[in-house]
């Protein structure tokens, strides 16, 4: 890991509930020195005083090329949504600032393409659905169980604001297990919806089912059907302080990086 002293960090979305918990975090971490936020609809404003928080330096900045632009950045860590998280990920790579981006939403063409453009540059980064090392843990588990167990079904619980489904890191758990998988129509063959949706999404031929409640932060269950048995693998977020280690790993070690990383699980021992 670098010995480099400071890393330099910006956070885009810093009044969300990702982004606060990222810059509660850097305020305490070891090492990160955070040096402004990019929120839009907000500029020129200290930090401190946008989130109400004492003691936060840095100023606010409406966008990344201003932010970049005026400011000396190593990292950008980006909670915000896929329009912006995709705008802030070109901007950094065109500055020569280290991503690592939590955003949801990233096709794996879009990680390529985004991949090619920091290879030719050297420049470290990751994208990471999940930044919480249980739900890594459940996503590689899954990837060893799927080559066994050809039929299972995934089932991701989110609270209530959530934008996006299904999660990023049901769509990621779903690629890796396509990897050991054999490709197949699960359920019976001849079965048919009377009421649209109720098979969930369908990922080659393997369900994905959504679940939006008050009161849930973030939750997965793969569960694995075979022969007289059932295997449930479950990670549960119960707090968001569970994605704040990936987060503060993962922002050491883009440094030492020279290409973009997709999934936390590839830059784990
Ligand atoms: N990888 C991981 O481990 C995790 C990833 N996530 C992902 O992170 C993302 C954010 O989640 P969450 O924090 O819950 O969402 P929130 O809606 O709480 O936060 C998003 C923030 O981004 C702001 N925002 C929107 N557009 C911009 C922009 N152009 N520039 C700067 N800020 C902007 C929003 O402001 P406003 O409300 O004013 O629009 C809001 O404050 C989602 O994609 C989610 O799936 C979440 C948890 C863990
Ligand atoms: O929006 C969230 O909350 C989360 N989003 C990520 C995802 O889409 O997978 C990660 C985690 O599940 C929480």
């Amino acid at each position: 890991m670098t010995d480099k002293k400071t890393i330099r960090v910006v956070v885009a979305g810093p009044r969300g509930r990702m982004g606060s918990e990222t810059i509660r975090m850097i305020a305490k971490a070891e090492g990160l020195d955070l040096v402004a936020a990019i929120d839009h609809n907000h500029d020129g404003e200290r930090i401190e005083d946008l989130l109400g928080v004492a003691g936060l330096s840095g100023r606010v900045y409406a966008d990344s090329d201003a932010c970049f632009s005026n400011e000396e950045v190593d990292v950008l860590i980006d909670f915000t949504n896929p329009e912006a998280g995709k705008q802030n990920l070109q901007k950094a790579i065109d500055y020569g600032v280290r991503p690592v981006i939590g955003t949801s939403g990233f096709t794996n063409e879009e990680v390529k393409s985004y991949r090619s453009q920091m290879n030719d540059k050297k420049l470290g980064g990751i994208i990471a659905p999940n930044f919480a090392i249980g739900a890594v843990l459940v996503m590689k588990f899954s990837q060893m169980a799927a080559k066994y167990f050809p039929d299972a079904e995934i089932i991701e619980l989110h609270h209530d604001k959530k934008k996006d489904a299904p999660s990023g890191t049901a769509i990621k758990t779903a690629e890796l297990m396509m990897k050991t998988r054999e490709s197949k129509k699960q359920g019976a063959p001849d079965e048919k919806e009377t009421l649209p949706g109720a098979r969930g999404a369908d990922f080659d031929g393997m369900r994905i089912h959504s679940v939006r409640l008050p009161g849930l932060i973030a939750h997965q269950e793969v569960l694995f059907g075979g022969k007289g048995e059932l295997l449930t693998l479950r990670h549960d977020s119960m707090d968001r302080a569970s994605f704040m280690t990936g987060v503060y790993y993962a922002t050491k070690t883009v440094m030492d990086l020279d290409t973009l990383v997709y999934g936390l699980e590839n830059i784990l021992d």
